[in-house]
């Protein structure tokens, strides 16, 4: 579980957000949603360990693995690495035959699991905008998190390639109880595979059973 008490962020004298609360379970799946500049990254980068909180509490088992899918890498296409080798590249160098033949075995595993074991050998540079996702994806879960961030990362794909990501995701939630943190933009995502929303505004946030959720909340500028 995820808390925070009276969690607060400045930038200087700017304030991000003051006095949060809430709570995040294992196996939740929950998005992220606010204006643009309203706090979202700045949370997921506290959560990470990436940024300072300026106050307040934030409590979780810091020993379970985070894993981050990015929106957006600059990939060339020329990028010399085939999928296989860019997922390997989250592995932990290890000189010990055993533990790399368990690495070998756990990349198949994960090509499985992300369905990339066909597609294993294409150069990521060549890969389409979903497959480069499921290429990210695939990385962030070859440490075995129990938290998945995704930030936007469903934004630059067409609809049904957005939708093969999420169910994805959404599978991997109920199999293993991963617990999913959405960033986004998109009402019909959060509608269709999230549980609740943290709903970020007016420098603060509340929780919003999904129920609730409208496409007002998504319009609104910073
Ligand atoms: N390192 C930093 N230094 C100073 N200000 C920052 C820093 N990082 C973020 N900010 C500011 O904090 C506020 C929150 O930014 P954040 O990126 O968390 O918003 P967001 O909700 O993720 O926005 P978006 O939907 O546009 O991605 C913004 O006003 C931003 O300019």
């Amino acid at each position: 579980m995820i808390a925070a008490k009276n969690l607060t962020k400045r930038f200087g004298n700017q304030l991000v957000f003051q006095d949060v609360n809430f709570k995040i379970n294992q196996g939740d799946f929950l998005s992220l949603i606010g204006p643009n500049g309203s706090g979202k990254t700045t949370l997921v980068k506290i959560l990470m360990g990436l940024e300072p909180k300026t106050s307040g509490e934030l409590n979780f088992d810091h020993k379970q693995t985070i894993g981050y899918v990015p929106q957006f890498r600059n990939i060339d296409n020329d990028y010399p690495l085939s999928i296989e080798a860019f997922i390997r590249l989250n592995l932990k160098f290890t000189l010990s035959p055993t533990k790399r033949h368990e690495n070998d075995q756990l990349i198949q595993e994960i090509l499985e699991k992300t369905g990339l074991t066909d597609l294993k050998d294409r150069p990521l540079g060549l890969a389409s905008g979903g497959e480069k996702q499921k290429a990210y994806l695939a990385q962030a879960l070859l440490n075995d998190p129990k938290i998945l961030i995704l930030d936007e990362s469903t934004a630059s794909l067409d609809v049904e390639v957005k939708m093969q990501l999420m169910d994805l995701v959404a599978e991997l939630n109920k199999k293993y109880q991963l617990t999913v943190i959405f960033i986004t933009h998109d009402y019909e995502l959060t509608k269709k595979y999230t549980t609740k929303a943290l709903f970020f505004q007016n420098k603060t946030l509340r929780e919003v059973p999904i129920s609730r959720i409208s496409e007002k909340m998504f319009e609104m500028e910073g």
